[in-house]
């Protein structure tokens, strides 16, 4: 999508960051000690949602240990919007073999929590033997598509802005902005 350059540098400056790359880097530390805890011994596919999740998975896969593999798939809701739709649409699917595999899916950002669910359930109806989530930032709100939906693994929260940066995006920019914001206004 083509904006407004002013429109999307006036959006970058006016914003307010919740989370510098020092905080984020910490998180994605404590993120992955605790998939460590759990994965150790096993090998588990972690499969990348792209785009959103691309800066989440680069900066914990180094972190991990153990042995594992990654793929990635492509799913999205927003589509470059700020709202979002009920369907998902798959983009891309897997492309290794999910039966009776421990999956881990890396997401950017639990909001509703629409996109997550879906996926973990094209998941398990690929014969994954178990399905486990994890997103860089969970936002705090009542608005999330099962009471008290959470991912196993979290970064960190952020309130109920609308986010960009470290893989989320404003209209389908500053995905690069290091850190996290809120847009104001
Ligand atoms: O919890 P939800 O309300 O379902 O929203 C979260 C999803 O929305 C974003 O994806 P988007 O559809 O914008 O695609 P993208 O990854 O290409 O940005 C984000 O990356 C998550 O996958
Ligand atoms: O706040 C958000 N920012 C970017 N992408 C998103 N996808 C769901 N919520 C958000």
């Amino acid at each position: 999508m083509s904006l407004d350059r002013e429109h999307l540098l006036r959006v970058r400056d006016s914003a307010r960051q919740l989370y510098d790359m020092a905080q984020i880097d910490a998180a994605v530390t404590r993120v992955a000690d605790a998939m460590t805890a759990r994965y150790n011994d096993s090998n588990p596919l972690l499969l990348t949602v792209m785009n959103g999740g691309v800066v989440f998975a680069g900066r914990l896969l180094t972190e991990l240990s153990f042995p594992l593999e990654i793929d990635y798939l492509h799913a999205t809701r927003y589509t470059g919007e700020t709202s979002g739709n009920d369907e998902i649409q798959w983009i891309v699917t897997p492309g290794i073999n999910l039966a009776g595999r421990d999956v881990v899916i890396l997401d950017d950002i639990l909001d509703v929590g629409t996109t997550l669910l879906a996926i973990v359930e094209a998941c398990k109806a690929q014969g994954a033997a178990s399905v486990a989530t994890a997103v860089l930032v969970d936002k705090v709100h009542d608005r999330k598509a099962q009471p008290g939906l959470k991912a196993d693994f979290t970064g960190v929260e952020a309130e109920d802005a609308y986010l960009f940066g470290c893989g989320m995006d404003y209209k389908g920019f500053w995905r690069n902005a290091p850190g996290i914001y809120a847009v104001e206004g």
